[in-house]
């Protein structure tokens, strides 16, 4: 492994470069960054999570299998670590600085929303389901001068509690992440996952009030349908929490999951079991999975997948793919994604404002990684 000075160096040589396929990501709290290359030809892609067992590699995986949307994995080839550039601004640097507002937050739901919400209220509403998520894309122009390096350097600098990452591949185009959901991490047999859900928004790096019924319950039925996963399989585990985790200048509750795992076969079953976990989905899970999949009105594509990097015999970090935003090979517009958990009692206005917050993170990114930057 070769040993590099700056990210958004390296990020431009490789992407100039030519090279097929590569990934960025930065840990939570980590103050390198690491690269993976690969060549076309060495990119293998799956239609589904069992096909992992006895591979190594970093994965970035769908929601949902199939429609174009398989599980691509790149092989540990060539890897380097780089430092993340220092920061430019102040703002730059994760809460007690206060984020801009990039644009405008749109207060009215789009009428696609707002059908779909009526949907998923009325299933909800009716005790098919216990909770649902509904999410929604927009798009957004590229500022002037944007380069995806400068932006990868931006989220890690800002969302330092966050796995931000920076993925290509020739058929994925550009997806660029700063997700706080760990799907399932560790390595030499011990493992840990969280619960996370519900969502408040920091007023001045502090919540603004306790959570409330609903974010609590949210949050619960994750936990529940974790540690339910984990039973199943005869696995003990330990569980810590819910606490209050920020992202940028939003918190949520989340619990913290550990157990120990005898065999590293085991692991494929397990990461089958929890995607998706209900913090993107709802339960029960197979029926919100093909609600959704039915009456949210768009393709997730890779949001609300999962990505990272799989060494069942080394180490294992995967993340939801969560607040994230993605460009296709030659397309002119940058696609954002956000999602939130309803439940029967949920308001759809107060649900869009969540999203709009949500997509906040991925806007703030976005102009930083233009020339003409704020702040
Ligand atoms: C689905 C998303 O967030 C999940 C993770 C944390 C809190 C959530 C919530 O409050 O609804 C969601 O379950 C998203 O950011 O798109």
């Amino acid at each position: 492994m070769s040993r590099m000075q700056d990210d958004e160096a390296v990020i431009d040589e490789w992407i100039k470069g030519g090279k097929d396929a590569f990934v960025f990501y930065r840990e939570p709290g980590e103050s390198v960054c690491h690269g993976i290359r690969a060549a076309r030809s060495s990119l293998q892609s799956f239609e589904g999570i069992p096909p992992l067992d006895g591979k190594t590699g970093f994965v970035f995986a769908p929601f949902r299998f199939g429609e174009g949307h398989p599980l691509w994995l790149l092989p540990l080839e060539e890897e380097i670590e780089a430092g993340i550039s220092r920061a430019a601004c102040p703002d730059e640097v994760e809460a007690p600085a206060p984020m801009p507002f990039c644009g405008r937050l749109e207060e009215q739901p789009s009428k696609e929303y707002r059908e779909a919400f009526r949907f998923f209220s009325a299933a909800l509403r009716a005790g098919d389901f216990q909770k649902l998520v509904l999410s929604r894309a927009c798009t957004d122009a590229f500022p002037r001068g944007f380069s995806w390096a400068r932006a990868f350097g931006a989220a890690c600098r800002r969302y330092v509690h966050s796995y931000v990452y920076l993925f290509h591949t020739p058929q994925t185009g550009f997806w660029l992440g700063a997700t706080p959901e760990i799907l399932l991490a560790g390595g030499k047999g011990d493992y840990r996952t969280v619960a996370l859900a519900g969502t408040q928004f920091l007023k001045e790096g502090k919540l603004a009030g306790p959570w409330s019924e609903k974010n609590i319950r949210e949050q619960a039925f994750v936990t529940e349908y974790i540690g339910g996963c984990l039973r199943e399989r005869d696995i003990r585990f330990t569980v810590e929490g819910p606490y209050t985790a920020t992202a940028g200048e939003l918190a949520h509750l989340k619990t913290d999951i550990r157990f120990r795992l005898s065999s590293a076969e085991a692991l494929g079953g397990l990461l089958q079991a929890l995607h998706p976990t209900p913090a993107v989905c709802g339960l029960p899970k197979e029926e919100a999975f093909r609600f959704i999949l039915s009456h949210e009105g768009y393709d997730r594509g890779y949001y609300a997948g999962f990505l990272g990097r799989w060494e069942p015999e080394g180490k294992t970090a995967l993340y939801v793919n969560l607040r994230c935003m993605q460009c296709g090979e030659g397309a002119e517009k940058i696609r954002l994604y956000a999602g939130g958990g309803i439940l029967p009692a949920s308001v759809c206005e107060e649900e869009w404002m969540e999203t709009e917050r949500k997509l906040q993170t991925m806007k703030y990114v976005i102009s930083k990684g233009g020339t003409d930057v704020f702040g």
